[in-house]
């Protein structure tokens, strides 16, 4: 009824206002498709054609040689770190290392003029990248292993920066120009948001991990461009062309860039428009895609071989020492924690989102090895060291570990092995632990002993559950009350009384009760469940 009151010209229109589209709904019409295009800094003292040192932070122009800023008659020189960094990048995502010319490695220019690029042109590597062809393994949204193609990895200079606010002038920092960049390009394979945001993090962890580049993002030693388009699943007629987002500002904003990216989209082919090739930014505020430049009158940038520059041997020999560095790569560690030691997938990207921890955590997992289980191990450092730090607010989760040793006695060992010994509940475990971190010397042996905390060896579980029973009987009363609620299905007033009744239980039993076990028991007795 409602569509025959529009010319059929409108209808289209008219019908994607009519109701508010969601990212889940845009998903389920159409198949998305995105890929990557990402330039990070390699981690290098020095830049990559001159000898300038690589520190953007410092005062501005103060880190950019007379070829950085181009002055007529300098001669660029090729940073070797920069070609071992770039290997090690290559074989860590096992592409196939410059096929086309057998380990030869060229440069080109790509001529275009602004102020931040004082050459007027970029050197880059069009024809001859170093690498093509490799993959990334990830963890997918699903959890299962999965993989993203990477379609080349090219060394290229960084620009300098512009400042558009500087007493009425623009001005201009070359601290960063001729820094050297690793652009990597994969290949469009990732259909979901949650997997294109896990598969730039996976990325971000490799380059970091194997000590290719800082690859902060809110700095900006990253820098990520995420290219999206739609294509209809059930009506071959509509599709649009691929928008690239530019720059996004941190991994977080991924998933929502691509989500508000796609409602857009979506809209405009339902209402028989047309989506242009073209570049946008997203505004976290806005949480809106913002239109940069059309795509489609794309400059031709007149690339042509570098003269300066002589072809570059990649030698068998630089090639082995690259891979004896990158031996292993996160993906491969991920898998190990949860084939070989039972972690979660979750939980073994947990142990990689702290990455000053990581190597505490191995070490630890391996010398308790068979003693201890490895949850164990997680849970004692992925949720209470840092939950009690986090409540405390202290965020240097190192200095923190570190403290936790005395005289070669590492306390959160000997906490772990109080538990596994069964001489402490985990519940007394951690009030241990929060002292530790509050900033307690002694052992935890003797915080637990003071405190009352060391179970007696004598007591067995049923005299336990005998002194529960006892409570019980005592308290019959808020046990009937209990009941009573509980066949009423009054959900909310349960836990106060029950953790009364675990209170008084826990009163006599001291440290030979663990009060997570008594509430288990008492909601057993009494609830039944
Ligand atoms: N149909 C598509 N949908 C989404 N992404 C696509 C599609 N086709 C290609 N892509 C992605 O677009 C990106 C192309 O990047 P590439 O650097 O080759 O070109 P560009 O961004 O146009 O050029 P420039 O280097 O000048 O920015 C790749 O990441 C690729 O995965
Ligand atoms: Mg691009
Ligand atoms: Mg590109």
């Amino acid at each position: 009824m409602f569509l025959t009151k529009f010319p059929k010209k409108y209808r289209g229109p008219m019908l994607a206002r009519a109701f508010t589209r969601t990212p889940e709904q845009v998903l389920k019409n159409y198949k998305l498709t995105t890929g990557f295009e990402i330039h990070c800094q390699m981690l290098t003292e020095t830049k990559l054609f001159s000898n300038a040192p690589t520190k953007s932070n410092d005062l501005s122009n103060s880190c950019a040689s007379f070829v950085d800023v181009a002055l007529p008659g300098m001669l660029p020189v090729l940073n070797k770190e920069c070609l071992k960094v770039a290997l090690k990048a290559s074989l860590a995502l096992k592409g196939d290392i410059n096929k086309k010319d057998g380990y030869e490695i060229r440069f080109d220019r790509k001529h275009y003029f602004y102020p931040d690029m004082p050459q007027g042109y970029q050197i880059t590597q069009k024809e001859h990248p170093i690498m093509e062809n490799g993959y990334l393994r990830f963890y997918n949204r699903l959890k299962k292993e999965d993989k993203i193609g990477i379609e080349r990895i090219q060394i290229e200079q960084d620009s300098a920066k512009s400042f558009h606010d500087f007493h009425n002038y623009s001005g201009i920092d070359y601290n960063r120009a001729g820094s050297a960049l690793l652009e990597i390009v994969t290949f469009p394979e990732i259909h979901h948001p949650i997997d294109a945001r896990i598969v730039v993090r996976e990325l971000q962890e490799t380059l970091k991990y194997l000590n290719i580049s800082t690859a902060n993002m809110e700095e900006g030693q990253m820098r990520c461009d995420v290219n999206i388009s739609l294509r209809h699943r059930f009506d071959s007629e509509k599709f649009g062309n691929r928008v690239e987002l530019k720059n996004l500002q941190g991994i977080k904003f991924i998933e929502k860039a691509i989500e508000s990216e796609i409602v857009r989209q979506a809209t405009i082919i339902d209402s028989g428009g047309y989506v242009p090739l073209q570049t946008r930014r997203y505004d976290v505020d806005k949480n809106e895609t913002i239109l940069l430049r059309e795509k489609e009158d794309d400059l031709d940038y007149r690339f042509m071989y570098d003269p300066d520059l002589p072809s570059y041997f990649i030698t068998p020999e630089m090639i082995s020492e690259a891979e004896e560095q990158i031996s292993s790569v996160p993906f491969d560690e991920k898998k190990k924690l949860s084939d070989k030691f039972g972690l979660t997938v979750d939980q073994a990207q947990t142990v990689f989102s702290y990455p000053e921890l990581y190597d505490y955590f191995m070490e630890t997992l391996i010398q308790l090895n068979e003693i201890v289980d490895p949850q164990l191990v997680y849970n004692y450092i992925f949720s209470i060291f840092i939950g009690n730090c986090t409540k405390k607010n202290l965020t240097n989760f190192k200095f923190k570990i570190d403290q936790c040793k005395t005289k070669g006695n590492d306390r959160l060992i000997e906490l772990m092995l109080l538990q596994v010994e069964d001489k402490i509940s985990f519940s007394h475990a951690k009030m241990v632990l929060y002292e530790i971190i509050d900033g307690d010397k002694r052992s935890s042996f003797n915080i637990a002993k003071d405190s009352g905390f060391i179970k007696n060896e004598n007591t067995s579980i049923e005299d336990i559950n005998a002194v529960i029973d006892k409570i019980l009987e005592e308290k019959q009363d808020i046990v009937e009350k209990l009941r009573a609620e509980n066949r009423s299905n009054k959900r909310k007033k349960k836990l106060g009384p029950i953790m009364f009744l675990v209170g008084q239980a826990m009163r006599v039993l001291k440290a030979d009760g663990d009060p997570q076990y008594v509430q288990e028991y008492i909601r057993k007795k009494v609830l039944g469940k």
